[in-house]
């Protein structure tokens, strides 16, 4: 199975979870794509679901491809986001922002009662790290929340590389929001926890792409087919 069959296979299994007049969070990166288009088929054929996206450019796919859409504001929370990811670990630990849309998605996700995160076999870590870990900071000040973050990283036993990610076009790139990324190289992630909690302390980090706590199911394809975990219950 080619990588890109893989996550149409993972996304494909996420429909399972989907059940008429659910209201749904649109990951946001190209397995989520996949979803967005295969739920799209779904709706064709007459299933009643209403998405809110969590990019723009999930925006744009879902218009589209037909998945009617509404914002998180018009909706008393969701049922459930599928959702792509950068890395997971064995406690469900994820990376995520590897697309610039970490901001977005972590409300969603927090707004959701179920986040099923759809991957394949190369995400998989035992520990987080060494994708690269993209932190969302305002632009003004960005130099000095950049010092601050490797201040924090260093209490919190982190070290790496900080650098801003650049545009494809050239300059620093820019989220939805207008905000930077700073990609952080630790390689090894010892402590999410602390570093979470250190890193949402500095004032111009807006949000970072540990997600700790919000995966309940992820679905892992394989050469061999699909996997899914299941968090187990506290
Ligand atoms: O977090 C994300 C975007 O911000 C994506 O979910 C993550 O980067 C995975 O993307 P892909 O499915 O293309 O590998």
């Amino acid at each position: 199975m080619s990588a890109d069959a893989m996550k149409r296979a993972a996304a494909a299994a996420a429909l399972d979870f989907v059940e008429p007049g659910m209201r749904l969070g649109l990951g946001t990166g190209s397995t989520a794509a996949w979803f967005v288009r295969l739920l799209a088929e779904k709706v064709t054929a007459g299933l009643d679901v209403v998405g809110v996206p969590t990019s723009e450019a999930t925006a744009t796919l879902a218009r589209e491809v037909g998945v009617p859409l509404t914002s998180l504001d018009a909706v008393a929370g969701l049922d459930l986001t599928v959702d792509g990811a950068d890395e997971f670990d064995p406690d469900f630990n994820l990376i995520k922002g590897g697309g610039g849309a970490l901001l977005r998605e972590k409300i969603v996700a927090a707004d959701s009662r179920r986040m099923v995160v759809i991957t394949d076999e190369s995400k998989a870590v035992a520990r987080l790290g060494a994708f690269p870990l993209p932190i969302e900071v305002t632009s003004f000040g960005a130099v000095a929340t950049l010092r601050a973050i490797a201040e924090a990283a260093r209490r919190t036993g982190h070290a790496g590389a900080l650098t801003f990610r650049a545009a494809p076009g050239g300059g620093r790139f820019t989220t939805d929001q207008g905000n930077a990324i700073v990609d952080a190289s630790f390689r090894q992630i010892s402590d999410p926890q602390a570093l979470a909690d250190a890193l949402v302390r500095i004032p111009g980090v807006v949000e970072h792409g540990l997600f700790i706590g919000y995966a309940s199911t992820v679905i892992v394809a394989g050469r061999d087919g699909i996997r899914r975990l299941d968090k187990p219950a506290n």
